[in-house]
């Protein structure tokens, strides 16, 4: 099946008519071409999204706040389709895209349709002077968005949403990994009444058509989420046009368990935050540390769930890990475990492609524990963005707190402990933009999303990323 661009409400052919593979990764068969859309693609889609700027910056916050939620609702209505199609673009359970990516995707549209209802801005009233200011809060005008293929529709409308929200027109772009729900979403909204040319969603490598949103000198914004390196290719591109931008980036989270944590929950959370959506989430616990004291135990208990674990086919309802999202994702992540033994770690379980029967050529791997001699190795450095996690145990709360500093990164942290005193110290100061404590992956979308360091710039999420997608401009008024 062909793919299309979505612009100015039409689906359309790309102009030079470059189509590249789309590749189902539960078989690794090609199921469809998807455009590869050039600048002239791009100039279109912002062509369509200057012409529609006008009358949706000026619709009134109620509408568009009822035409957002209606999207959401028919996102839900079409729960199963959206699911069983995001499977087959990603590799990831049918169960999980049910329960999690499609639902999430809804919950973003209905959270920012109701959110820029809430949305105040500031005045101010300069005492002796007679004076007041006051803030207007103004859409900056055409944004771009541009996101990742491990969460595909539930990233993608996670800055579509605040974006149209705060009366933005979009160009954005999906991965070319996984485009076919960004595509199927052009449908929902011409359903919903969202006016033409709002929203354009074009599809392409991020070297072809990516490249052309960042350059575009008109797209004033861009929300990316992404590789740590592609961001900061983005950065020194945007960065001198004087975009506004916003980039969630990699992490390589510590995972840090206390032995007076409640051990059977620490355990269950452990495994998913290990290898939730085949360990292909930013936020995955990726190191985990663990007190000496119940090292060994944990070791044992935790390497027995891990090869409960059922790697299977995506339609399957009892499958744990589907598959990785593409051929060259897997090779790097098996390129780590290579790299791991070299470093003298020890692979406690998996390690190893899966084959299964019918899909010898789909791109499964065994959820994978190693663990490691020291902190320092790649391993432990390096994002490796798969089902694979190490494991060491740490002696003392400041060496543990040393070593979760110690990479590039600063996404999230997760501590397991019921000390309250040691919850305050470690949380005031681990490096990381989000602390989970005794949760993983509990998510209030009020909250700031973002990193530190090498993990980003800016914070997504409620207000913060209703700020991110308006222009304060201050009025101030003598009297
Ligand atoms: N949120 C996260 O933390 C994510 C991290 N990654 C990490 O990044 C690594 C590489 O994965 P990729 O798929 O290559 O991620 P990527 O960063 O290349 O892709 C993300 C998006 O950026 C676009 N893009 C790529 N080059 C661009 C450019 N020059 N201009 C504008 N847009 C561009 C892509 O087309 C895609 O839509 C992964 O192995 C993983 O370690 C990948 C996806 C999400
Ligand atoms: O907003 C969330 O709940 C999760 C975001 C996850 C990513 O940004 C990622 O994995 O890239």
């Amino acid at each position: 099946m062909n793919i299309k661009n979505y612009i100015n409400g039409d689906y359309q052919n790309p102009i030079h008519d470059h189509w590249i593979d789309n590749h189902n990764p539960s078989n690794g068969e090609v199921y469809g071409k998807i455009p590869n859309s050039s600048k002239e693609d791009v100039e279109q889609a912002y062509q369509a999204a200057k012409s529609a700027f006008r009358l949706w910056s000026n619709t009134t916050l109620e509408e568009r706040s009822r035409i957002l939620i209606k999207i959401s609702e028919l996102l839900e209505e079409n729960l199963d389709r959206f699911a069983k199609a995001e499977s087959k673009d990603n590799g990831k359970p049918v169960t999980l895209a049910k329960s999690v990516d499609i639902p999430r995707a809804a919950s973003n549209f209905r959270f920012f349709g109701n959110a820029i209802t809430q949305f105040a801005s500031e005045s101010h009233e300069s005492v002796g002077q007679n004076a007041i200011n006051y803030t207007l809060r103004q859409p900056i005008g055409i944004v771009g968005c541009i996101s990742p293929w491990n969460l595909p529709l539930y990233l993608f409308t996670w800055k579509i949403a605040p974006a149209l929200a705060a009366g933005n027109c979009v160009v954005a772009k999906p991965s070319e990994v996984t485009p076919m729900t960004a595509y199927l979403l052009g449908e929902i909204c011409n359903k919903a009444g969202l006016p033409k040319g709002v929203l354009n969603i074009v599809h392409g490598l991020g070297t072809t058509t990516g490249q052309a949103i960042i350059e575009h000198p008109d797209i004033k914004a861009i929300s990316f989420t992404g590789g740590t390196s592609t961001g900061a290719h983005i950065a020194k591109i945007a960065a001198p046009m004087f975009k506004k931008l916003s980039l969630e980036l990699g992490g390589k989270n510590p995972n840090i368990i206390f032995a007076d944590c409640d051990y059977n929950d620490m355990l269950e959370t452990t495994v998913r935050s290990s290898f939730a959506n085949q360990g292909q989430i930013c936020l995955c616990g990726s190191r985990i540390f663990v007190e000496v004291s119940i090292y060994d135990k944990f070791k044992n208990d935790f390497v027995e769930k891990v090869k409960q674990l059922k790697v299977g086919h995506p339609s399957q309802p009892d499958t744990n890990i589907g598959a990785l999202v593409s051929k060259p994702h897997l090779e790097k992540v098996k390129d780590y475990i290579a790299i791991a033994k070299d470093e003298n770690g020890t692979v406690l379980c998996g390690g190893n492609e899966v084959n299964i029967k019918g899909y010898e050529n789909g791109y499964y791997l065994e959820p994978t524990v190693i663990e490691v001699p020291n902190d320092e190795c790649r391993v432990n450095q390096e994002e490796i963005f798969g089902p694979v996690v190490t494991i060491m145990p740490f002696n003392t709360e400041d060496e543990v707190l040393q070593m979760a500093n110690k990479v590039k990164y600063g996404l999230s942290a997760t501590l397991w402990t019921n000390n309250l005193k040691r919850t305050m110290r470690m949380s005031n100061q681990l490096q990381a933009g989000i602390v989970w404590v005794n949760t993983w992956m509990m998510r209030d979308l009020r909250t700031p999303f973002g990193g530190v360091k090498a993990s980003g710039v800016g914070r997504e999420g409620g207000f913060e990323a209703l700020r991110f997608f308006t222009e304060p401009k201050n009025v101030c008024i003598k009297y």
